[in-house]
């Protein structure tokens, strides 16, 4: 790796009986790492953004469970922890359904310890050994969306993101920056134009700082840019994460990316989705039916310290839209490109 590149940040190290969180509040100016030792500890995480990115809320939420598994004093007392444990940390956002993916992954492993009669220092084991496997699997699943998105790229395409669905949204690569790791891998030259993200800037805080670490292209633009560079034709595609993919392909993300996508359309410019299959949610039929989180009003009108707007302003701050499934031209996940017809598609990923 050249001097100018630089591995990117972890969002997340388990050590065992503590989980090293770094707090994305403070980035791009501080990295500091938090050690949380307590589920309530990481709902808190999660609830506040210090971690955000829908993989990484399942990973942090995973290890949650272990850290709420410890003190307990025979089997069904143990078991019964765990599953409260988990309902309280799914309170924690409301969208992104890798949280619930990863909390249900780690009840349905404390199903299956308790059928073992396993001493409560084993089942533990077990459990920390499920959340670590969610963790690991998360990388070589980005890697995998990264070669599989890489392939709709060329030397010199200029790339829109929104938001950040990079290595700090996950365990490393992340999902549509992915191929932006890979193509620096591979000395492929992409132009990425990065969205700040309004209100809480992950484009500006969190992607133009791990892609400019990485050595990468990358120009911050305001989110009320995109159309115009679209319109200027330094827009060749534009790849976005997703909190949730709903079965018939409308996708949950960031707030804005239903503009990005309607504007990509307007301009004839392929408009991808980048998400493993966790994030992909049958049993919700359409983009409607899915709860979108709703954040306090500072954010805002006072976002990161000063105030810009009058008080008492009426706010509506709803953190995630929905793209609807034709403005989708393909979902890349790790098994491949998915395309249209997505309801058909989607659920033939599962079979
Ligand atoms: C790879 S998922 C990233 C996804 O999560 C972000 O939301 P938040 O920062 O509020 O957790 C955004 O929707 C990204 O696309």
């Amino acid at each position: 790796m050249s001097q100018k590149q630089q591995q990117p940040l972890q969002s997340l190290i388990w050590k065992q009986e503590a989980l090293d969180l770094l707090d994305q509040r403070l980035l791009p100016e501080d990295i500091v790492y938090l050690t949380l030792t307590t589920a309530t500890e990481v709902w808190d995480a999660i609830s506040s953004l210090a971690v955000r990115g829908a993989p990484a809320i399942g990973i942090a939420a995973a290890y949650g469970v272990v850290l709420g598994s410890t003190e307990q004093i025979e089997e069904q007392a143990w078991f019964n922890k765990i599953i409260d444990t988990a309902n309280y940390l799914a309170t924690s956002r409301p969208t992104a359904v890798n949280l619930f993916w990863a909390l249900d992954r780690m009840k349905a492993c404390a199903v299956r310890i308790m059928e073992q009669k396993l001493s409560l220092i084993e089942a533990k084991q077990l459990l920390e050994q499920e959340a670590i496997l969610i963790h690991q699997e998360d990388e070589a699943t980005n890697r995998a969306i990264g070669e599989h998105a890489l392939t709709l790229f060329e030397n010199d395409m200029g790339v829109l993101t929104h938001c950040n669905a990079g290595a700090l949204a996950t365990s490393k690569y992340g999902t549509a920056l992915a191929p932006m790791y890979l193509a620096l891998e591979e000395g492929i030259h992409l132009r990425i134009y990065a969205d700040e993200t309004r209100p809480v800037l992950q484009g500006a805080r969190l992607t133009a700082f791990e892609l400019q670490q990485a050595g990468a292209d990358v120009t911050l633009i305001c989110d009320n840019m995109a159309g115009m560079i679209m319109a200027k034709g330094l827009v060749d595609a534009v790849i976005v994460g997703t909190d949730r993919v709903a079965a018939n392909g409308d996708v949950a993300n960031k707030i804005g990316t239903y503009s990005v996508a309607v504007l990509a359309k307007a301009h004839n410019i392929p408009f991808y989705v980048a998400c493993p299959l966790s994030t992909i949610d049958l049993d919700t039929p359409t983009g409607d039916k899915i709860p979108i989180e709703l954040r306090n009003d500072n954010e805002v009108t006072e976002g990161f310290g000063k105030r810009t707007a009058p008080q008492g302003i009426k706010v509506y701050n709803p953190a995630f839209d929905i793209t609807p499934n034709e403005y989708v031209t393909a979902i890349i996940t790790e098994k491949g490109i998915i395309r249209a017809p997505y309801e058909q598609n989607l659920r033939q990923l599962f079979e």
